[in-house]
Formats: C-alpha cells, structure tokens, sequence
C-alpha cells in the first residue's frame, strides 16, 4: 500500500532520519517505537508530506503510494491526504457542531450531495470510530463540548468519513485515560479489520504489543529493527532493541 526506500529527512542540513526502507501492508497494524527523538514521528509526516509544510525541512529519496512516488514537487498535497489520513496525539476537533466535525472534509472535495447521503456518511463514519451510540442524539452540538477521549475518536471518525486506505495516527491514546486508550486500540484494529493501512507511532510498548501486527524500532535516526510484533517483542534480534524492551533506556 505505500513503501518507503531510502527515506532520508534533515532539519536546517542536519540529518534526523538516515535512509530508512520501510513497507506497509493493507489491513495491518504497523507500531514504530523507539526512544524520545529517534525519529519515528518525523518518518511518520512523511508517509503525508507533512514534513513539506516545516520550514527548513528537506525529504530525500522515495515514498511509493500504491507504487507511485509521491514525494516529488507536483504531487497534490489536498488530494493525497484525501486518502492518507492522520490523527494526533492531541484530539484537533473544528469548533464546529460534531455533524459538521465529520462532513466538512468530504463537502470540501464534493463527495456528499443531500441530507440523505450526509446524514449516512455521518453515521458510518461515528459507528466506525466508535462513537455514534454516545452522540447520536447530539450532533448538532459543539464537539468541544466532548471528553477527550470522545474528540480524540471523533477526530478517528471525521478521518475515515474521507474513507482513506492509509490512516497515520502520532500518539493518538497519550492525553487519554487507560478506558479511553482501550476504546482507541480496539477502533484502530477494527479499522485495519476494513483493509485500512494503519501506522501508530506510541511510546507504549504495551500498546505496541496489544494493538499491531508488525512493528519497527527506531533508534538514532536509523530504523533498525523491522518484524512481526510477537518476533519483536520475544525474540528481538539487535542489542538496542533488547535493551530498549527491557527498559534499560528510553
Ligand atoms: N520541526 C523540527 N525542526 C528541527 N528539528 C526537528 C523538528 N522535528 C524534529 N526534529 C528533530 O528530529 C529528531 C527526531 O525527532 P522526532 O520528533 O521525529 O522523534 P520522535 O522519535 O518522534 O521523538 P518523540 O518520541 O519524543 O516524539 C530530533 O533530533 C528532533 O530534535
């Protein structure tokens, strides 16, 4: 589904990520993990171009999204993350009604005509992030008025109703309570369930166990480690990896 080779990213010329070859598979959980500064959220923006938007950032080498290289100048960033979604480690709604939180995109690129397929794509999107049977009778209210952990599945749900095939989610459960963080680890496995491409950044190595198929440890800048995540987790092969596991640093 998308495949990195020889991703290199720098800051103002000093390198963060040296060349990582990376590939992501339709219907998986991928975790990256790693110490704090390794890199795993700057490969992350890249897998969108979000990097692009960072003033001094420079991306080299190649991102194929369904074997096309998109990390070129022309590439249409709009139409791109129409189908690569991302959700944050802090819930971004819109100050806007939870209706409007999840149709506003798809009304931007045309894809809802009428209160009939609005009102569907509403409640899909809400059953698919889990959420529709705590604000089906409040969808006309402001989505700043919903728990964290709700704005943060809302923020799932306003992602899916583009019906992305890749979704990247950068520490989605980390301002979430332990109930909350559950709710989002079941929802993102329903969503690799779908056939949806999904890659969590989380320093929860628990997490990591529980929610993906296949994990990558990144360490320095380098991605060192790649595998199954029973492999992984018992049967690291690099140092660095069986270290970090055992929580000798990190
Ligand atoms: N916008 C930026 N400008 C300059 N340097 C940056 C920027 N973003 C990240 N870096 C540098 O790139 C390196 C990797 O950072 P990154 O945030 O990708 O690591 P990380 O593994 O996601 O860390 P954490 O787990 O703490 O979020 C660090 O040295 C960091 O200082």
């Amino acid at each position: 589904m998308i495949e990195t080779r020889d991703l290199t990213v720098s800051y103002g010329g000093v390198e963060a990520l040296h060349a990582t070859s990376l590939e992501f598979q339709a219907g998986q959980v991928t975790a990256l993990i790693g110490p704090s500064g390794c890199g795993k959220s700057t490969f992350l923006r890249c897998l969108n171009l979000m990097n692009r938007e960072i003033p001094g950032c420079c991306v080299g080498g190649s991102i194929l999204y369904h074997g096309r290289d998109v990390n070129t100048a022309k590439e249409n960033l709009f139409e791109l993350r129409k189908s690569i979604g991302m959700v944050f480690q802090q819930p971004t709604p819109f100050r806007k009604s939870i209706r409007e939180n999840i149709l506003f995109a798809p009304k931007r690129h045309g894809l809802v005509a009428g209160r009939e397929q609005e009102d569907a794509l509403v409640e899909e999107s809400l059953r698919a992030g889990a959420l529709w049977d705590e604000v089906k009778d409040k969808l006309d209210k402001s989505a700043c008025a919903l728990s964290g952990g709700q704005q943060q599945r809302l923020c799932i749900a306003r992602t899916l109703a583009m019906r992305p095939d890749v979704v990247l989610f950068d520490e989605p459960c980390s301002a979430l309570d332990p109930i909350s963080t559950y709710t989002i680890e079941e929802t993102i496995r329903a969503i690799a369930e779908r056939g949806i491409c999904a890659i969590i950044v989380t320093h929860n190595m628990e997490q990591a166990a529980r929610v993906s198929d296949r994990t990558a440890f990144f360490y320095l800048g380098d991605m060192v480690e790649t595998g199954d995540t029973k492999q992984i987790f018992s049967a690291p092969r690099d140092a660095r990896l069986a270290d970090y596991l055992t929580g000798r640093f990190g």
